[in-house]
């Protein structure tokens, strides 16, 4: 098994006449150091079913192939996925029944459209136009991953790991809270892409967590939180005025749920607002 170096990932992408575009996030990392530093981190067990996003031209999913039972690779660029098994069996034949390539779009993708191994891990470079969504969606539709590290924009990264009273913590920090125990794993410089992109990089953990308990549903709760960072620097007495129907609803509300109305949304922890929910009259 060979990693795939900054000449190879070139020669490639010439090859298949990738030019890579701005509105697929497409960014292939070409050292392979920080590919290495990716998998050290996810810390995979020998059994894992690992879903990569977005595998391009592959580095990632090298490195991630020795390392797990199996690899999913779920990616949206024709060209890239039909490539993909060509470039396992040429750089590691030996593990290349180990993986499946899924053509595409992770945002959408469902359990029924995967093998039929349930998936335990998330390691992925994500695009980083649609890196929130597509990982929110994955903790939502696969309950059987357990564990995430992604490479994502680092004010991403911050945003996603952001805790209450920060400036920066919002609908990001609180939707993946309900998910997960979320941290920061490090910084990523703009050099170990190519093309380079105009922002820094930042690794994020994740561990899966039991959801607060509540009565609610969880479209209740999250309804709610876009509510109240839609206006973020309103109290939350206005904030939340339209989703409860009145300011006073809202307040009412709010005392129920046993929060100041006049606290901000970023004050509040994922169980703060789902007590919240609980309470809509
Ligand atoms: C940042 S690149 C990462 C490529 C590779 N993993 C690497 O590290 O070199 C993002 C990849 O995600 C793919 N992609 C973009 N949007 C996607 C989507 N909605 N679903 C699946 N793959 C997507 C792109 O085509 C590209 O291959």
């Amino acid at each position: 098994m060979s990693l795939l170096g900054p000449v190879e990932i070139r020669n490639l992408a010439e090859k298949l006449d990738i030019r890579p575009t701005k509105k697929l996030g497409q960014n292939f990392v070409i050292d392979g150091g920080t590919v290495r530093k990716i998998v050290r981190i996810a810390g995979l067990r020998p059994d894992d079913v690992v879903i990569e996003v977005g595998p391009g031209l592959g580095s990632l999913t090298l490195a991630l192939l020795p390392e797990a039972r199996s690899v999913v690779a779920v990616e949206i660029d024709p060209v890239l996925a039909a490539q993909l098994p060509l470039t396992v069996a040429e750089h590691a034949p030996e593990l290349a029944d180990r993986l499946t390539v899924v053509l595409g779009d992770a945002m959408r993708i469902l359990p029924g459209d995967l093998p039929q191994e349930k998936p335990t891990a998330l390691v992925a470079n994500l695009p980083y136009n649609v890196s929130v969504p597509v990982v929110l969606h994955m903790l939502e539709t696969l309950p059987s991953l357990r564990s995430i590290l992604i490479m994502v924009q680092a004010e991403v990264a911050d945003r996603l790991a952001a805790a209450p009273g920060s400036k920066i913590y919002g609908i990001p920090s609180v939707k993946a809270a309900w998910y997960a125990d979320v941290r920061r794993a490090g910084p990523v410089g703009r050099t170990v892409f190519w093309p380079a992109p105009n922002v820094d990089s930042g690794l994020v953990a994740m561990t899966r967590r039991e959801p607060p308990s509540t009565k609610a549903t969880r479209e209740e709760v999250f309804a709610v939180v876009d509510a109240a960072f839609a206006q973020r620097r309103k109290t939350l007495r206005a904030a939340l005025a339209s989703w409860a129907g009145t300011a006073a609803a809202a307040e009412q509300a709010l005392r129920s749920a046993g929060i100041d109305p006049s606290e901000r949304g970023e004050q509040l922890t994922v169980e703060d607002f789902s007590r919240i929910a609980e309470h809509r009259g």
